[in-house]
């Protein structure tokens, strides 16, 4: 009956009540915001509002400020008294200057008229003295009066406003003529203790101006074995600056380079100007080396970064290896052998990958990887070089058909034209990480035996060259890992189209800044990086240039690092554990397994892909280098020879070096793509603006020539 009447009435599109219409919503308990309690509240206040003082932020900063006011109250009453002492000297001084009436007296020797006023200054003079006296007897005379009114206390009163106006008058005042003492004593670790030390040191070192100042993101503090802080420098100020004038701060700082540890602070704390300083007690690579932590585990994962060494701060300095290639540089006796088979240890351990390994050096430090190799020789005969010609030329074809062979695999095994971690495991698809390690790979490159290569001659050094650049080029990606050690850096060894492709780099002791830079890159030492400056002493120490993230950061441009000290003993015990690996694997394949068989070359696809090489002139091979036109070529080599880490050259020093006529000079420039621009710079008498060139300007154009020159030079 209802139902009847309500469908009636629905029907009649009436206004029905039907009671409380109800809303919702489904509300998941466990996505609730926590209420904040006040506490966390007051602890967040506390630990980021401004008006807080530093010095109460945490217990650390506490003890610190703490240990500044006990220092700060026992040096007072020692600084009060030489205030004192100073300010009696300055009167003193001061008063025998206006005795003598030195102003006047001055001036009439400068204007060579001494005779004429000699009289006036000597009334004057008498004068001055007998004010003197009569201020003299009447302190005296108020002195005693006083003490005949009030008694003993007079004298007290007396001492205490004359030493307070003396200490005042003697206090320490930036540029105050005769109030900064001759000699200030040991400056080390003071700062740690008085900042002001450390500012002063920034602006002796001109890192900062006379009138700017830091200002202290973290107070000293100890860190390992040494001292750490962290500064803000002045706006537009930059760290980068800082970390390349590292050599002058230290000087500033009075501890040596190696000692001082400046680096950028970057990521959300960090910012352009934002510099971590960390100063170590002693010198951190002179305690015994560390032996390699890989010894402890029974194998490895090529892909995860090998352990390498260790940074001054005793931070541990792995080194990724896989999707890229390493160059080792130094010259003799400095561990190149010991850094390289420290890259190749972390895959050894790792039984999926096939090692080719030349050593050139011909020693045993290499022997007992023979044990796992795939490809193994050592010795410097032609015979060898051409050895490694054909393992190369084997090489090539072997990336090539892996590219073949992952063109034609799903999306789900091969994402990208790139081996995976899953790939390279993979038996079956027979694409397993290849490193090659070259030993001393300056021999094969230098070797002059004539090869024939599709019908034409040419050195078999040229043609290693040219190889070794494909595959660094190519190789990656597929899977192959060139690792070269050097012990001769220098440019007409290593061809620069090699060079640009070996993304990391690791650079020991070499002779000066130039071979520093071939293994590091272009510019490396303006930058501050400098593996010229390391000390012989200090074996397996080296600038390392990473190819991706390290422990460090990816944002690292380069660190020194210590390598670890891996001998003879324990490089066998890490083949033996090696060879095991694979023996159970079934992975022993090669020199290892008792199989030398001799490389299988497809001759076809090595010509598809590199093409014939051309032999280059006599001089051209000789000479890697690129002419640069003039007056760009004079430019450079001037600034070579007079690098002095600036970075701006003003135009007039430049026309004046070369003897060069302005006009022509500044249109040749800004024909070659160098713009002038007008900076700053200092003088002698202080600082003016000039017209000039940025150097990284002037680089960037000779880059820019240079990689035209070659690009229509390469011909892979
Ligand atoms: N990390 C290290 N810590 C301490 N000493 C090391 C370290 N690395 C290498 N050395 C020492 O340096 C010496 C030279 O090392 P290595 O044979 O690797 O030099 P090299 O640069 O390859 O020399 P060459 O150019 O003559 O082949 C070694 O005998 C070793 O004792």
């Amino acid at each position: 009956m209802n139902a009847d009447r309500e469908l009636v009435n629905a029907t009649t599109r009436d206004v029905l009540d039907v009671g409380p219409v109800l809303e919702g919503e489904l509300v998941d308990e466990s996505e609730r915001p926590r209420l904040v309690s006040w506490r966390d509240r007051f602890a967040r206040w506390w630990r980021y509002s401004p008006r807080v003082p530093m010095a109460l932020k945490g217990w650390t900063n506490v003890r610190q400020a703490v240990r500044h006011a006990a220092v700060w109250l026992l040096v007072q009453p020692w600084r009060y008294a030489r205030a004192v002492v100073r300010g009696l000297v300055v009167a003193v001084r001061w008063w025998r200057s206006w005795v003598k009436v030195g102003d006047y007296r001055d001036a009439a020797v400068a204007s060579e008229k001494l005779a004429d006023k000699f009289t006036e200054i000597r009334e004057l003079t008498i004068f001055r003295w007998k004010v003197t006296g009569a201020v003299l007897v009447a302190v005296v005379c108020g002195v005693l009066t006083t003490y005949l009114v009030y008694g003993e206390q007079v004298w007290w009163w007396t001492g205490a406003v004359a030493s307070v106006s003396l200490a005042v008058l003697g206090r320490r005042k930036d540029g105050s003529p005769g109030r900064k003492p001759v000699l200030s004593g040991p400056r080390s670790l003071t700062w740690t203790m008085d900042p002001q030390v450390l500012v002063d040191a920034f602006r002796d070192a001109k890192l900062i101006g006379k009138d700017e100042t830091l200002r202290l993101v973290e107070r000293a503090a100890r860190q390992g074995d040494g001292w750490a802080v962290t500064v803000d420098l002045p706006a537009t100020r930059k760290a980068a600056d800082v970390v390349k004038n590292r050599d002058a701060l230290a000087s500033a700082l009075a501890v040596d380079e190696v000692q001082l540890i400046t680096e950028r602070v970057r990521g959300n704390g960090g910012h352009a100007g934002r510099v971590a300083l960390w100063v170590a007690d002693a010198d951190p690579y002179a305690s015994a080396p560390l032996r390699t932590p890989l010894l402890g585990v029974a194998r490895w994962d090529a892909w995860r970064p090998v352990p390498f060494g260790r940074d001054a701060r005793n931070r541990r300095i792995d080194l990724p290896l896989v999707w890229t290639s390493l160059l080792v540089g130094a010259i003799p006796r400095q561990g190149k052998t010991f850094a390289a088979r420290l890259a190749a240890a972390g895959l050894i351990l790792d039984p999926h990958t096939r090692l080719y390994v030349a050593d050139f050096k011909a020693g045993k430090d290499w022997d007992a990887v023979g044990l796992v190799a795939h490809r193994f020789m050592s010795g410097d005969e032609p015979a060898h070089v051409l050895a490694l010609i054909d393992w190369l030329v084997e090489l090539v074809g072997e990336v090539q058909g892996r590219y073949r062979r992952m063109r034609e695999l799903d999306d789900l095994t091969c994402p990208e034209s790139k081996i995976t971690p899953a790939m390279a495991r993979d038996l079956s698809l027979d694409m397993p990480i290849t490193p090659i390690v070259i030993d001393e790979v300056q021999v094969p490159l230098e070797e002059r035996t004539p090869v024939a290569v599709q019908g034409k001659r040419l050195p078999a050094g040229e043609y290693v060259g040219e190889l070794l650049t494909w595959l660094a080029k190519k190789g990656p990606a597929a899977g192959v890992v060139l690792v070269l050690a050097t012990q001769r850096p220098d440019s007409k060894t290593i061809p620069s189209g090699l060079r640009a492709v070996l993304g990391s780099r690791f650079a020991l002791r070499v002779m000066d800044w130039r071979d520093s830079n071939i293994v590091l890159g272009e510019q490396m030492n303006t930058r501050g990086y400098d593996s010229s400056r390391l000390l012989p002493s200090h074996k397996g120490v080296g600038i390392l240039r990473p190819d991706g993230e390290t422990d460090a950061g990816a944002d690292v441009l380069a660190m020194t690092v210590r390598t670890y000290y891996m001998p003879n003993e324990d490089w066998r015990v890490i083949c033996r554990q090696g060879r095991a690996l694979r023996e159970q694997e079934g992975t022993l394949t090669g020199h290892a397994a008792g199989q030398n068989t001799p490389p299988v070359i497809e001759r076809a696809d090595l010509a598809l892909a590199i093409g014939t090489p051309q032999p280059r002139h006599e001089e051209e091979a000789a000479d890697d280098r690129i002419e640069l036109p003039e007056p760009l070529g004079s430019v450079i080599n001037y600034l070579d020879d007079h690098d002095d880490g600036r970075t701006f050259v003003t135009s007039a020093e430049l026309i004046d070096a070369l003897g060069a006529d302005a006009t022509w000079f500044g249109r040749q420039m800004s024909e070659l793509g160098c713009r002038s621009t007008r900076e700053r710079v200092e003088t002698d008498g202080g600082t003016r603006q000039a017209r000039g060139y940025r150097l990284v300007d002037l680089r960037a154009a000779a880059d820019r020539i240079a990689e035209d020159d070659d690009g229509g030079a390469d011909r892979l």
